[in-house]
């Protein structure tokens, strides 16, 4: 996240870190949000074939143990079928990982509500993005998770020439666009927005930003639209 700020430890207790192994060490390589007691909702960018990945809950600083952190294998990857990498503008930038155990569920570690099917965050609303993804391009990933106000831009501004032009679906949700963005890293991870009821509903999977800098002005970060695959989440969390 560029120019974001450290989070309050666990105040985004669904917020996890999908790790990957490279030899026998491991490394932070996407977000990704608790949805289900063994059910991790992720970008489908973030998931390469033959990797071997686990999931880390509870985790606040990555360079501590802080004794809050429940780690859990990935038992089964399961990525959205419309997902092409070749096809980013497409949309259905999500995966699904099912864990070989549910994690103790504490103040540390919890479920994120889901919207409804359909709901569509309006132009304005206060929505953060949480992420421990570069602190800038080409920057360095900060040990403590980040976090940063992302007002959402609807999608006639965000579909303007100077912006994202036709890229942006309807499947999709824009946010940000001035000097605050996602970043490398950030991949996967919750667009928090609060919702009329006070509780905080995950809206947004990040998916993409910019490809000359991470906080281009007028090209917000682009998260992939949770209540546009509703049917998809629970029938296959229902299914495998
Ligand atoms: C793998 C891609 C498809 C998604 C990847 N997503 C992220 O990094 C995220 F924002 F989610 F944290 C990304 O934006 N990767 N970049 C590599 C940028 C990128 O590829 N962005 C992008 C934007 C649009 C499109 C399509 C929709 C035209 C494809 C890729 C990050 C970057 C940005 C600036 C400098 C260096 C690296």
């Amino acid at each position: 996240i560029v120019n974001g700020e450290d989070a309050r430890a666990h105040s985004w207790p669904w917020q996890i870190s999908m790790q990957v192994k490279h030899g026998s060490r491991w490394h932070h390589t996407c977000g990704g949000t608790l949805i289900g007691s063994r059910w991790v909702l992720t970008a489908g960018h973030c998931v390469w074939p033959g990797d071997v990945y686990r999931v880390v809950m509870g985790e606040h600083d990555q360079s501590v143990q802080e004794g809050t952190e429940q780690i859990r294998d990935v038992l089964r990857i399961l990525v959205h079928p419309d997902w092409d990498i070749n096809m980013v503008a497409a949309g259905n930038d999500l995966a699904l990982l099912k864990l070989d155990k549910a994690p103790i569920m504490n103040e540390n570690v919890g479920l994120a509500c889901l919207p409804e099917a359909g709901e569509i965050p309006a132009h304005g609303d206060a929505c953060f993005i949480s992420g421990w993804g570069n602190l800038y391009t080409h920057g360095p990933m900060p040990d403590k998770l980040q976090q940063a106000l992302l007002p959402v831009v609807g999608n006639s501004v965000c579909r303007q020439s100077d912006w994202w032009g036709m890229v942006v679906k309807d499947t999709m949700i824009c946010a940000g666009g001035g000097e605050v963005s996602g970043c490398n890293g950030d991949s996967g991870g919750p667009l928090n927005c609060k919702g009329a009821d006070g509780k905080w509903y995950v809206q947004g999977v990040t998916s993409f930003v910019s490809s000359r800098v991470c906080n281009e002005v007028k090209k917000p970060t682009v998260f992939t639209r949770i209540s546009a695959f509703t049917d998809w989440l629970s029938n296959t969390m229902l299914y495998y």
